[in-house]
């Protein structure tokens, strides 16, 4: 109860302390009164700089130049290649051929799994390689290269190569931020992208300020995928190599036991919650021809990247809840998960694709046929520094009122738009009751 109580005094004091700060909009600041705040930003941000050294003034909610947040990044004429095609097309391969032969490095993943994949390939090919995600942190002696979850990316290390997997992700509300983040600030002589075409325009049009080379590669998918006339029809047509993609936890147990009932099958099963290990763990039994487990039942969680010996994909449903409402997949979720079947070098050299029921087939074809639509624009948030410079500002550690007052006064150019930070401004009041500097409360939030 006398926590409770303290808690509740403590939000009520932030809240009306926040209040009073507000009440005058003073985020344009004259810097000449306060050296510690100038040195600060003299070693931060080159945006504020310049127009410090113009105006004597900055805004610090002017995000409309982001490629100036990271200054380490813009003192190198970085060289980035742009590999685009469709899925299976080899994209990630060659980008991983570069890595591999650099001296230092980092690969920045949308998944752990995914990250794993590339850490084991790079150290099976004996480059050591760490691996760093928001549960996992393996660090290999001596490594200099990393296999990192995008969110993890480390804008401060110099590398001789970076890859930057699945870019069309920038355009995600929730996560976007994170891959606009990483294209900006790697500070990398050699950057490799890879994705979607469908983000190409865009790319450039971020990229043209920094000064980077960019060349664009486009690739063509190296194993047919055919997408069948006929729907399953009956569990009893499961056959090795089948993946049943499905968005619910709920329904994969179902319909694991469900193709199991059938007596010829066993399942693994990957979705997005399940613990690292074990999702790693139940992919190699699938892909592994000596394991019992040779049919899949999986979620999106597999769209992005993985290699798996999938013959069929199998798509129970082409809605999803997707955190917000039930919604049909858009045409580049189709493609992309339907991509998983029939990689190029595995058990099953063609790919096929169906799905349960006949009234799917027909958006099944036409999303396979139509190309993505073009990434318009990047997730943007502010970064540390300039929420801890506009927090000092105002005088406050509380991360919320802060926040949410600059996401409310925040400039952009017409290239970004500002992340979804609503589950963002829940951590933060959450956060705000803790006694954590800023900086972990800024963690917590974006990670
Ligand atoms: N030149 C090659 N030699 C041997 N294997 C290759 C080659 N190119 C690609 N592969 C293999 O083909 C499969 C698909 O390649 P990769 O993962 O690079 O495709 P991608 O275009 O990045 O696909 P996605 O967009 O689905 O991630 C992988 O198993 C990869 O190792």
């Amino acid at each position: 109860m006398a926590v409770t109580a303290a808690l509740l005094r403590r939000r009520a004091l932030s809240s009306a302390f926040a209040h009073s700060l507000f009440c005058h909009d003073a985020y344009i600041l004259c810097l000449r009164s306060n050296s510690d705040m100038h040195s600060l930003v003299n070693h931060t941000n080159l945006r504020l700089q310049r127009d410090y050294h113009n105006s004597g003034k900055f805004d610090l909610t002017d995000m409309t130049h982001p490629y100036m947040w990271y200054p380490n990044a813009r003192e190198k004429k970085r060289n980035v290649f742009l590999h685009v095609g469709p899925t299976n097309s080899g994209k990630t391969h060659n980008a991983l051929k570069r890595l591999e032969a650099s001296s230092s490095g980092v690969y920045c993943g949308p998944l752990r799994l995914l990250a794993r994949e590339v850490a084991q390939r790079l150290n099976k090919a004996n480059v050591r390689c760490n691996l760093i995600t928001g549960q996992e942190r393996e660090e290999i002696e001596g490594a200099k290269h990393s296999s990192v979850t995008v969110e993890m990316t480390d804008v401060t290390t110099e590398y001789q190569c970076a890859i930057i997997d699945e870019i069309q992700m920038v355009g995600c509300r929730s996560r976007g931020f994170s891959f606009t983040r990483a294209l900006l600030g790697l500070c990398s002589d050699e950057l490799h992208i890879c994705g979607d075409p469908a983000v190409v325009p865009l790319i450039q049009r971020i990229l043209e300020p920094t000064g980077d080379v960019v060349t664009v590669q486009y690739y063509e998918r190296l194993s047919p995928l055919v997408p069948l006339k006929t729907t399953l029809g009956s569990f009893s047509n499961i056959k090795d190599g089948d993946c049943i993609v499905t968005f619910s936890r709920r329904s994969i147990y179902k319909l694991k036991r469900r193709i199991e009932r059938e007596g010829k099958h066993l399942c693994s099963v990957v979705y997005g919650s399940l613990p690292p290990e074990t999702r790693t763990k139940q992919a190699t039994m699938f892909n592994d021809e000596a394991s019992d487990l040779n049919v899949l039942v999986a979620s999106d969680a597999i769209g992005m990247g993985l290699n798996l010996n999938i013959s069929r994909i199998i798509f129970s449903t082409l809605e999803k809840f997707d955190g917000i409402c039930h919604r049909e997949l858009t045409v580049p979720e189709i493609k992309q998960i339907a991509g998983r079947a029939g990689r190029y070098g595995s058990k099953f050299p063609v790919g096929e694709v169906t799905c349960l029921s006949a009234d799917h087939l027909p958006l099944l074809h036409s999303a396979l046929k139509s190309p993505s639509p073009i990434i318009k624009r990047a997730g943007l948030f502010p970064t540390f520094d300039l929420l801890s410079l506009y927090s000092r500002l105002h005088g406050t550690d509380f991360f919320h009122p802060i926040l949410e007052r600059f996401l409310e006064k925040a400039k952009l150019s017409p290239d970004y738009f500002i992340a979804d930070c609503e589950d963002m401004l829940k951590v933060a009041a959450i956060v705000d009751e803790l006694s954590l500097g800023l900086y972990d409360k800024y963690l917590f939030c974006i990670r």
